[in-house]
């Protein structure tokens, strides 16, 4: 079964998610895709070929969504291009977005470059992760 992979970018940052979508599209027609909703469908118009799920947008619940996703194990990478110079609404979804993805060791890119190395060590394996659930208060600091 293809591992699930999500797009994600802020308004910023969509069109550096297009161009990066169309340069690697047959690598990311590998996997089933879920982005949020905005994200998803400017993907979808640039790349029709590519197989992938739209949650709802970001603000209204769509980063939540995937934290749910990663919590239960449906999803086992993250590409979110985000834009640290605005403030968002929904800022505390984003965090925890980011969060959770750290919590399970989910590979995740936050910017283009690092997306691309992702990319190229997922290329043949699909992406790995142990999806296991992290022993919680582990550590103290
Ligand atoms: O806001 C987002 C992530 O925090 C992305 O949502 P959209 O893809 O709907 O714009």
């Amino acid at each position: 079964m293809p591992a699930t992979l999500a797009l994600v970018a802020h308004d910023a940052k969509k069109d550096a998610m297009v161009e990066f979508a169309k340069r690697h599209e047959d690598k990311l027609a590998a996997f089933d895709l879920v982005g949020t909703g905005t994200t998803g469908g400017r993907v979808l118009e640039a790349c029709p070929s590519l197989k992938l799920s739209r949650l709802k947008s970001g603000p209204l619940g769509g980063d939540q969504q995937l934290g749910a996703m990663i919590a239960e194990g449906k999803l086992q990478g993250l590409i979110f291009f985000v834009d640290p110079l605005s403030p968002m609404p929904h800022d505390v979804d984003v965090k925890a977005l980011m969060r959770l993805a750290t919590v399970y060791d989910m590979p995740m890119a936050l910017n283009p470059s690092t997306a691309d190395i992702l990319l190229r060590s997922a290329r043949l394996t699909g992406l790995q992760t142990t999806s296991e659930t992290p022993e919680v208060g582990s550590t103290a600091s």
